[in-house]
C-alpha cells in the first residue's frame, strides 16, 4: 500500500493547517533530505568555477545573446519552463531569474489559501552568491572536467532546494506570529532585529537538526557497496538482514561527502538565512493587519483571520 502522502500541499490544505510549526517543520526535515542528496549529486564533479561566471563562453553570447553567466543562463532557461506551469505562483516557491525574463503560465492560476501577506521578499541572490563562492568549493574538487551540462543541472535542483528551504523562513514566522502576536508588537515597532531574531530563535530545534543532519549525511554519503562488501570479506554472509541489522563498518567508509561539511553549509549558511528571512518578513508584518486585528491583538485576544 502506498505511504500516505505528506506532502505539503498549497493548493488543498487549509491555512490552518498549512502554517501549524509542526507541518512547517516536517517539510523542513524533508527538505533536509533533498538538500543532502542535491549536494552529493553536485559533490560528483569538479568544481568548473568558469560556469559560475559572465564571459566564461563565448557561445552564449553569441547564439543566445546571455551575457551573465553558464548556471544563471540555465536557471533562466530551466525556470522559464516551470514559469509556463505556474511554479512561481506558488507562496513557497521564489525564482533566481528576473520576473521580467519569465514567461506567462499556459495553465490557469491555482487559488491559494491566503497564508502569507504580499511581501516581496526574494533572497536568491544571496543563496547563489554564496553557492557559488562557499557551498561548490567546499564539496567539489577544484578542477574542470567539462561536464558543463551535468554540474549546472544539479546547480539547479540544489539551488532551488536551498530557496525553498531557506524562504520557508516565512511560513515560521507567520505560524509563530499568529500564535504570539503580542510577543512580537513592540519589536516590530521599534524595528529591533535583534529583538526579533532572539524571540524566533529556537536553539534546541537547531541543535537537533545538526544532529540529524550530519547522521543523514554520513549515512546518505556512504558507499554501502563497499561496506556490505567488507561483511561479505569478513565472511559474514552478505545478506538484506545482514545490511539491515549491522550498519556498516565505521572505520574506513567512503564517502561522497563530508558530514561536517554539510553540517557547516547549514550552520554557517542555511539556518542564518533563514532567520534573515523569518525577521525580513516579521519587521512588516504590522503594515498588513486591519486596525481592527492590531486592536485585538493588543487587547490580548490574539491573532483573528479577517476575510
Ligand atoms: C525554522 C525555525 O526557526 C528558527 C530557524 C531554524 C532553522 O533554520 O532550522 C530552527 C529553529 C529556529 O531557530 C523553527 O523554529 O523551526
Amino acid at each position: 500500500m502506498a505511504p500516505s502522502s505528506n506532502v505539503f500541499n498549497l493548493a488543498t490544505s487549509s491555512a490552518s493547517q498549512i502554517l501549524s510549526l509542526e507541518s512547517i517543520r516536517s517539510v523542513l526535515q524533508r527538505l533536509e533530505d533533498t538538500i543532502v542528496f542535491q549536494l552529493i549529486e553536485r559533490a560528483q564533479f569538479a568544481r568548473n568555477a568558469p560556469m559560475y561566471y559572465p564571459g566564461a563562453f563565448p557561445e552564449l553570447i553569441e547564439k543566445e545573446g546571455w551575457h551573465a553567466s553558464w548556471v544563471e543562463w540555465f536557471l533562466k532557461e530551466t525556470e522559464g519552463a516551470h514559469a509556463k506551469c505556474r511554479r512561481w505562483d506558488a507562496p513557497d516557491e521564489y525564482p533566481f531569474t528576473k520576473p521580467d525574463l519569465l514567461p506567462k503560465a499556459i495553465l490557469p492560476p491555482i487559488k491559494y489559501p491566503k497564508l502569507l501577506y504580499d511581501h516581496g521578499i526574494n533572497v536568491n541572490t544571496d543563496i547563489y552568491t554564496h553557492y557559488r563562492d562557499v557551498i561548490v568549493p567546499t564539496i567539489t574538487s577544484d578542477d574542470d572536467d567539462g561536464q558543463y551540462g551535468s554540474s549546472a543541472v544539479r546547480d539547479v535542483e540544489t539551488l532551488a532546494a536551498l530557496s525553498r528551504r531557506i524562504h520557508f523562513g516565512m511560513f515560521v514566522s507567520e505560524s509563530k506570529f499568529r500564535s504570539d502576536p503580542q510577543a512580537f508588537i513592540e519589536p516590530i515597532r521599534k524595528e529591533d532585529r535583534e529583538k526579533l531574531e532572539a524571540l524566533i530563535t529556537k536553539p534546541a530545534v537547531e541543535q537537533a537538526l545538526l544532529v540529524r543532519l550530519r547522521e543523514k549525511a554520513r549515512v546518505y554519503g556512504q558507499d554501502l557497496d563497499k561496506a556490505v562488501g567488507s561483511l561479505a570479506t569478513q565472511g559474514q554472509g552478505a545478506t538484506a538482514g545482514t545490511a539491515a541489522a549491522r550498519p556498516a563498518s565505521s572505520s574506513g567508509e567512503k564517502h561522497k561527502i563530508d558530514a561536517d561539511d554539510v553540517v557547516h553549509i547549514y550552520q554557517d549558511f542555511v539556518i542564518p538565512m533563514t532567520k534573515r528571512v523569518e525577521v525580513d518578513y516579521l519587521i512588516k508584518r504590522l503594515d498588513h493587519l486591519s486596525p481592527s486585528q492590531l486592536a485585538k491583538i493588543e487587547a490580548g485576544e490574539g491573532y483573528a483571520e479577517e476575510a
